[in-house]
């Protein structure tokens, strides 16, 4: 395994939910990592970030790691699970509220609502 695969592997693995991307979830530098960030800051999501800007061996690593092509990626339970425009999806339709409530992950339900409301 390279370096960078092992220290992606072992931070999906010790982290239940992990969102690589551009930035940091305080100060995002990509409006598509700002979304998916925006998202879980808003639902009130405990996650760790991953600053790929930092780092060119992860930005390209987290690439191959899921056979994905662009950043922002969101993992949960060491699963990848998608970038903005899937994130988004599954924000509206309910799905990713069903994934957190699958995995145990905790989350603001009524601002998982909110954002459906507002996008309706
Ligand atoms: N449609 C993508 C948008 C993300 C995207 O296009 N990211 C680009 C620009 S930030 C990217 O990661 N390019 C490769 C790179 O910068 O390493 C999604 O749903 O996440």
């Amino acid at each position: 395994m390279t370096d960078a695969k092992t220290a992606i592997d072992e931070t999906v693995k010790a982290n239940d939910v992990v969102l690589f991307m551009k930035g940091t979830k305080s100060m995002p530098q990509c409006g598509f990592s700002s979304r998916v960030a925006g998202v879980l800051n808003f639902m009130g999501v405990d996650y760790q970030d991953v600053n790929v800007l930092e780092d060119e061996t992860i930005r390209q690593g987290i690439k191959d790691y899921s056979d994905w092509p662009t950043i922002p990626q969101l993992y949960i339970k060491g699963e990848f699970v998608g970038g903005c425009d899937i994130i988004t999806e599954m924000t509206l339709s309910g799905e990713l509220d069903g994934m957190f409530d699958e995995n145990g992950v905790i989350y603001d339900k009524d601002a998982a609502d909110k954002i459906r409301e507002a996008n309706a």
